[in-house]
This record gives structure tokens, C-alpha cells and sequence, in this order.
């Protein structure tokens, strides 16, 4: 049984048998990383940050060091572990170098929370060697965006210029460009001047090899791209993205054809000498300059079929340890063990006993996100700000939400799964699973919204006696299965019988009521068309 399960875990692609194991590699003082730019290193010292985590070192030596990008990179690190930082420095640096701007990196990420959180990263620290970082999330107008985006020539009054030569001045206003799926779309469709083919010509230029970076995320583009959060991206299509991006990036001989502002002829020597590398390394049949991928996710997929869509180059596979899965070092996860009906009992006491302590609860559902939020603020005795953070709210709504979790004004966030992938919130001390997760991949992203960057945390899950055992088969599949149960006392429970009768009498009422408001909505909008049918009619 034990040999059957372990060659369950042996990954059926060759090349992910003998990975780099980023756990026995120490954190790197910035003093003596090797080729790390002054200025990006002041930038860093900036940030708080006085050393590389492991998991930075390693990509950092396959990226800029003795690796220089000759292969893909597939990363399988926990949560918390600084994969942002990872690939988002040595872009930097790879992109320190550039002459002209123009749109080299892409990071794409599934959320606009996400994609807030990654800019700030880039922001931190691209300025100090002179790079622009943008934003196509839909946080404003796509007119905004776009002039945010798009540099136009100057043009001078009473001259009459010929729209093709406008056109072809439109320039990109940024070097790196931080995207959701859908506004990315939507600029590779109908912004002029939006291109992603100048990505290659310009890679040209730098010293690297590999020029381009594309970053899914959760990841960046180039003849590189950066894939973070890569099952979730490959999971939800979202417009079919990739492949139009990779499409777009894609390098081949006939369409190597230098911008007439490219007068330089040493660009074209540079993309030669990148070709031969490649010839020379034996990697015959793929068009040169490559479009260089790297792959980033606390939960790698190891599914043939999943990452064929990536057409991933002679790949590199760095792993933590020999498990699948790994959960943060320093995190401790409990069992809470009662009964259904009074589950939000048990949540109330448990987050008295936690003080202020910022937590996130976590809930199967956006519906059951909503109504567990509510019962808990009908709760009188719970003195803490409570909200929830679901898909069902508006985006403004839901950033506003987390900005305040952030500041420290709100103590609980309620939350469902979806929206909370690759979330860094500083001082989250607690996670509570209010619902069992069905799947390791789930329990590992929720845990790790604590014990990030080396902290401590704790994540406890509520469970009914029946669901024990398949919860305890559940966390074997991770490096660290030990989970103790956390027993409050029985008397914090019956203190609280009473308030929980008036708070569910309370949600009893809200609901009705919300569920009143959303027919008359559904009903006065069926009207309406109705309305609006007729009157059409009675005019034709
Ligand atoms: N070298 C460093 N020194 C100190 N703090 C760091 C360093 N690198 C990253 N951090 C901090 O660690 C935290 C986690 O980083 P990040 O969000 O990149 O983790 P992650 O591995 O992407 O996690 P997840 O898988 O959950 O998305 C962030 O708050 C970040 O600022």
C-alpha cells in the first residue's frame, strides 16, 4: 500500500525526477549576491529586505547567474516563500539594460487585487534603474489606461500628418506591464500601439540571452515568462489569453524584422549570437530568441497534459524538500472538533480566545461567506470588526474591504477560496477553515494567508466527528501532517447559547429580507422589459 502510494507521487515527466532542492540552499545576504545592481539593491534595503530567501537565490542563479535562462524554470515552493520577489528582481535586472522603452515584461494575474499587490513589488523597485511599471486592471477607464499605457508624438497644429505615420509613433509609455486577463484582452484587441511584438526586438538589445519574459500569474513576459498561481491560470481559460499572448510572442524567422527606428546594427549581431547559443546547446527545431518561461506556484501542477499548454523549453524543475507538498515551516495546524449545529459557536469562542489577532475564516462558498459574516456581527458580545471578502461583491467593494484588513481597522475577514490565491497581508496571525477543504491543494493556499516569510501562524480547521478521518488522509499528503486537536472550554461554549438564539433569529430576518428585495428586483426588471416589448410592438 505504502510502495503503491509513493509511486503515486513519482511525477510521470522525466525531467521533474531530478529536481533542485531549494531547501537545502541558505538565505544570501544582498552584500555578496553576485551581479546585483547597486541601485537594486539600495531599492531592496528600501523595501526592509537585507537578504534573498532560498527560493529568490535559486532563480536568481539560474536567471542572471552561472544558468543565464537557458532552460524554463518550473518552481514548486510554499506559500509565502517570496516567489513574487523570485521573478520580479531578476526581471528587473535583466531589464536594467535596456535603451529604448517599450512593453518587455507582462505579468498577468487572475484577480485586480492580485495584480495591485505584484505592481507594488515592481514598483518598489524598477524605478530605481530607470523602468516604468503600468496597470491594465480595469481600476479606472480604459481612456485612462490607455493614456497611461500609450505615448502619442507630439503632433503641431496646422500640419496635416498621415494616420499610418501617427500610428507607427504610438510608443509604449511602460517596460513592464502588470495585467488581468480580461483587460489584457482587451488592449491586445482594440488599443493601437498596444503590441507585444516589439518585446522580442527589443530583448535584442540587452546583454541577456533570454529577452523576454512573460509572467503569468500570478505570472511576466519577455522571451520570458513568468507563471505564478499556474493552475489556477490554465484552470480558468479566461478569454484564452495565453495562447493569443503566446501567439503574439512568438519568435520566427520571417517575422525577425528590425523597427526602422532600430537602426543600430549591433541589435541584430546581439539576436544572432543569442540563435547560435542555442544551436550550439543542442536545442535545434525551437525559433530563437525564445520566449523563456518561468513557473511559479506553491502547488505546481505535475499534469503532462496541463503543462504541454506552457511548450515549456528543456525545463528546469526547483522543489522545497522531497514532498509534494509542503506547508510553511512555521506554521501549526489544529483540529476543532464539534458538532454541526453548533459549529458557529465554536467559531465565536474561538475567536474570542484569539483577541485582536488578525484571522481569516474561510467558507465554501460565496453564499455561506455572506451568511456566516452576518451571523457573526449579530453576535453582541464579539467586539471586532467583521467583513466579508467574497466574489459576490463588487471589486471596489471588495478591495476597500482588504485595504482596511490591511490597515488593521477590520480583525476578521469571512472569506470564500477563490479570491484569496497568493494574498499577502501582513500580521495575519490565524486561519480558520469554518468548512472542511475537499483538497490539499485547497487547505495548503488557505494556511498559507499566515506564517508567511519565515512568521509564525496558526490554521485550524472545524470539523464533525465523521469528517476527521478523511481530513488526517488529507494532510498526509503534505510534508507536515501533525494537526493536535484544540479543545476550547465547554463553558465559553454554553455562555454563548443565548446570543446565538437571538443572532440567528436575526439572520432569519436578513435573509427573508434580502431574498424579498432580490425578487422585487428580478421582478420589477422582468416588468420592465416587458414594458419595453410592448411598447415597441404597439409602435411597429
Ligand atoms: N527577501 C525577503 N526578505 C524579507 N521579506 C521578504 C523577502 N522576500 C519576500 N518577502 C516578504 O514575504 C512575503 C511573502 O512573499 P510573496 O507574497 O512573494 O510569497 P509567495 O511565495 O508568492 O506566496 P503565495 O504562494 O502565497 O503567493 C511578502 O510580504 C514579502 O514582502
Amino acid at each position: 500500500m505504502a510502495e503503491k502510494q509513493k509511486r503515486k507521487h513519482i511525477p510521470v515527466l522525466p525531467w521533474m525526477r531530478s529536481p533542485v532542492d531549494v531547501s537545502l540552499i541558505e538565505e544570501c545576504p544582498l552584500e555578496i549576491l553576485p551581479m546585483l545592481d547597486h541601485r537594486l539593491k539600495v531599492a531592496l534595503q528600501n523595501m526592509g529586505i537585507s537578504s534573498l530567501f532560498p527560493v529568490q537565490l535559486a532563480v536568481w542563479q539560474e536567471a542572471i547567474g552561472p544558468g543565464s535562462f537557458d532552460r524554463d524554470l518550473c518552481i514548486n515552493s510554499p506559500t509565502g516563500s517570496g516567489k513574487t520577489l523570485a521573478y520580479a528582481l531578476p526581471i528587473v535586472q535583466m531589464l536594467s539594460s535596456r535603451t529604448i522603452k517599450c512593453l518587455r515584461a507582462l505579468v498577468v494575474l487572475p484577480t485586480r487585487d492580485l495584480a495591485l499587490q505584484v505592481k507594488e513589488v515592481f514598483s518598489a523597485i524598477a524605478p530605481a534603474v530607470g523602468l516604468s511599471v503600468g496597470l491594465a486592471v480595469g481600476q479606472s477607464s480604459i481612456a485612462d489606461e490607455i493614456s497611461e499605457l500609450i505615448k502619442r508624438p507630439k503632433l503641431e497644429a496646422g500640419i496635416c500628418y498621415d494616420p499610418e505615420d501617427v500610428l507607427v509613433a504610438l510608443q509604449s509609455s511602460v517596460d513592464i506591464l502588470v495585467a488581468t486577463p480580461g483587460r489584457l484582452m482587451d488592449h491586445i484587441n482594440f488599443t493601437k500601439g498596444f503590441t507585444l511584438k516589439h518585446l522580442r526586438y527589443l530583448h535584442s538589445h540587452t546583454k541577456y540571452k533570454a529577452g523576454y519574459v512573460l509572467v503569468v500569474s500570478s505570472g511576466s513576459l519577455i522571451l520570458k515568462w513568468v507563471i505564478d498561481e499556474t493552475d489556477r491560470l490554465l484552470r480558468e481559460a479566461y478569454q484564452s489569453w495565453l495562447p493569443t499572448v503566446l501567439q503574439l510572442t512568438h519568435a520566427d524567422d520571417s517575422s525577425i524584422i528590425f523597427p526602422s527606428y532600430i537602426s543600430n546594427p549591433c541589435s541584430a549581431g546581439s539576436l544572432k549570437t543569442i540563435r547560435r547559443f542555442g544551436v550550439e546547446r543542442g536545442f535545434k527545431g525551437k525559433p530563437y530568441p525564445r520566449l523563456a518561461k518561468m513557473i511559479l506556484s506553491a502547488t505546481l501542477t505535475q499534469d503532462p497534459g496541463k503543462l504541454a499548454q506552457l511548450d515549456l523549453h528543456h525545463p528546469l524543475f526547483l522543489t522545497t524538500g522531497k514532498r509534494r507538498y509542503k506547508l510553511p515551516e512555521k506554521l501549526e495546524s489544529y483540529m476543532m472538533i464539534c458538532e454541526s449545529k453548533l459549529k458557529p459557536l465554536y467559531l465565536v469562542a474561538l475567536l474570542q480566545s484569539l483577541g485582536e489577532e488578525k484571522c481569516i475564516v474561510f467558507t465554501s462558498s460565496v453564499e455561506s461567506t455572506h451568511r456566516l459574516c452576518s451571523l457573526l456581527n449579530f453576535f453582541e458580545d464579539l467586539e471586532l470588526k467583521i467583513k466579508e471578502y467574497s466574489g459576490l461583491q463588487r471589486q471596489s467593494l471588495r478591495s476597500k474591504t482588504l485595504n482596511a484588513f490591511r490597515g488593521g481597522e477590520i480583525q476578521v475577514l469571512v472569506s470564500s477560496d477563490a479570491m484569496t490565491r497568493g494574498m499577502d497581508v501582513e500580521g495575519v496571525k490565524n486561519v480558520i477553515n469554518y468548512d472542511m477543504p475537499a483538497f490539499i491543494k485547497t487547505y495548503i493556499h488557505r494556511a498559507g494567508r499566515t506564517a508567511r516569510a519565515g512568521q509564525s501562524g496558526r490554521c485550524f480547521t472545524l470539523l464533525r466527528k465523521d469528517e476527521v478521518k478523511r481530513f488526517k488522509k488529507l494532510l498526509q499528503k503534505a510534508d507536515n501532517d501533525s494537526c493536535p486537536v484544540h479543545s476550547l472550554p465547554s463553558s465559553s461554549i454554553e455562555f454563548l447559547q443565548p446570543t446565538y438564539v437571538s443572532a440567528l433569529e436575526k439572520l432569519k430576518e436578513k435573509v427573508e429580507s434580502e431574498t424579498s428585495r432580490k425578487s422585487t428586483i428580478t421582478y420589477s426588471s422582468r416588468a420592465g422589459k416587458r414594458k419595453d416589448r410592448n411598447s415597441s410592438k404597439a409602435k411597429s
